[in-house]
């Protein structure tokens, strides 16, 4: 894999080079509080796994890092700056949440030149990325012809393949069997070693294990 030159060298930060802030963050949805008061700091470099039952809050609090969803109550701030749904925001984060569309008409191969097309520095080439997501095989099929877990591949590929300098992912572990997880954690591993910062949301407690686990219940206390 070969590391991008820019943006994951990217040292900028909160104020003490956190990458992501929340203080007493509260979230209500349809007038039940789903986040209550939660702190969490994320320093540069960092993999945190968010974990907790259903309903949790897991993807809420993804959301509000996202810049996706409002808070009712408290702070999020992302690289020193509340999160904004924004080409400058969307260049350093890349957003692993539910399946995306796929375009009608393009196979895999060129779901992934298109992600590579649009970014100036993608982190590996196309030909790469579907060696190192098991897709060779597969490359010129539709990706609504692909399995329920060569799909979660695909979407793990155009988001790994693209520079970014902090990943936020929902549920990454969604379809793939027990090896790719096992890949998986390695990638994301080498995506921190390159200066990236990652936040994931899972049930997997192999893959949560490779990070700093925090829980949304328990709030206030999740750093
Ligand atoms: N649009 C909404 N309106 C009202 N309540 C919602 C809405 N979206 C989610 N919720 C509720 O908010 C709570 C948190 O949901 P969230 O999706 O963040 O949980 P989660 O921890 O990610 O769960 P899971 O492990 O099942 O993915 C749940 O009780 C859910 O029912």
């Amino acid at each position: 894999m070969r590391a991008s030159d820019s943006n994951l060298s990217d040292p900028s930060g909160g104020s003490d080079g956190s990458v992501i802030e929340v203080e007493d963050l509260t979230v209500e949805l349809g007038g039940n509080p789903v986040l209550r008061g939660l702190g969490l700091t994320v320093a540069r470099g960092e993999i945190v796994a968010v974990v907790g039952p259903n309903g949790c809050g897991k993807s809420t609090l993804l959301r509000c890092l996202a810049g996706l969803q409002p808070a009712s109550g408290g702070e999020v701030r992302v690289f020193g700056g509340p999160p904004v749904d924004d080409a400058a925001f969307w260049r350093r984060v890349a957003l692993l949440g539910d399946e995306p569309a796929w375009y009608p008409g393009l196979t895999a191969r060129e779901h992934l030149e298109l992600m590579a097309a649009v970014h100036p520095r993608p982190r590996m080439d196309v030909e790469l990325a579907l060696e190192v997501f098991a897709l060779v095989e597969r490359g010129d099929a539709a990706p609504l012809n692909l399995s329920t877990g060569q799909r979660q591949r695909l979407s793990l590929a155009a988001t790994l393949l693209r520079p970014s300098a902090l990943l936020l992912l929902d549920e990454p572990e969604r379809g793939l069997d027990a090896g790719f997880r096992r890949r998986l954690a390695e990638l994301l591993e080498a995506y921190r070693e390159e200066g990236g910062t990652v936040v994931m949301a899972t049930h997997d407690e192999g893959l949560a294990a490779h990070g700093r686990q925090v829980s949304p219940t328990s709030a206030g206390v999740t750093a």
